[in-house]
């Protein structure tokens, strides 16, 4: 399905005054397709996401899987959470495994809490942490796995419910750039094998060699930029 960001507005309280942190972004990601958002400190991406994510209301706008208008600014947190269960796979800049669980547990455990079946849940996180390069270490706890491992095994549990949505924040800050690079070329091949329409932020614009789209953020606003993937 697609992801679309339609006039979208974020406002924080900032003291007695506000700080627009998101100022009418409009943004489509095709299923299947990988779009960076690139862009300096403060401009505002993290937030972009954490609206796109369900995380954070929009103060203005909507956004919209599929035919489904998921979050607006008056979407309830319950409402928010069920889709962000059913529809969206997160990954954040740290891993956030759970320490005393391996790496196919993580994977279980998560397809479990988005009520997926038993029976059909070991197989395809064995096929997801292979697809990421890990499945040799399925039996290993955090503390056991590298940087980068943990990295992959959060970008494999991530896809494990089958969203159709992926959010994936600053996947390359603790990588070297060969790694980084390697990292976001995983998550765009996942994107198109799993259909998942997906969102990349990054302050890494040499690692986005294999994504569709890239587009720029500065002072809460979007710029749209040229295509990556055909230059
Ligand atoms: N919870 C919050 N309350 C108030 N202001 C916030 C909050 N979160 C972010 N901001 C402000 O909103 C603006 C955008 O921040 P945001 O984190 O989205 O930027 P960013 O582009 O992701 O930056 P970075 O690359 O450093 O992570 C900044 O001015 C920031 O100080």
């Amino acid at each position: 399905m697609d992801l679309h960001l339609q006039d979208v507005t974020l406002v924080y309280p900032d003291g007695g005054t506000t700080l627009t942190a998101v100022d009418d972004v409009d943004l489509t990601v095709p299923a299947g397709t990988t779009t960076a958002l690139l862009g300096p400190s403060g401009a505002g991406k993290s937030s972009l996401l954490a609206v796109a994510a369900g995380l954070t209301r929009p103060s203005h706008g909507t956004v919209t899987i599929g035919p489904d208008v998921v979050f607006t600014p008056t979407t309830t947190l319950a409402q928010a959470t069920r889709v962000r269960l059913e529809r969206i796979g997160l990954v954040f800049q740290s891993p956030q495994l759970l320490g005393s669980l391996t790496a196919l547990e993580q994977l279980e455990l998560h397809a479990h809490l988005r009520g997926r079946r038993p029976s059909s849940l070991r197989p395809r996180a064995m096929e997801l942490l292979d697809a990421v390069g890990v499945a040799d270490h399925a039996g290993k706890r955090p503390a056991q796995l590298s940087g980068g491992q943990r990295q992959r095994v959060a970008i494999a549990r991530a896809l494990v419910g089958r969203p159709e949505v992926l959010l994936v924040d600053e996947p390359t800050s603790a990588l070297d750039h060969e790694r980084g690079t390697r990292v976001v070329e995983l998550i765009t091949g996942l994107a198109r094998e799993t259909g998942a329409a997906t969102v990349i932020v990054s302050h890494d614009a040499s690692t986005l060699t294999t994504v569709d789209a890239t587009v720029r953020m500065l002072d809460a606003r979007i710029e749209p930029a040229a295509h990556l993937a055909t230059s």
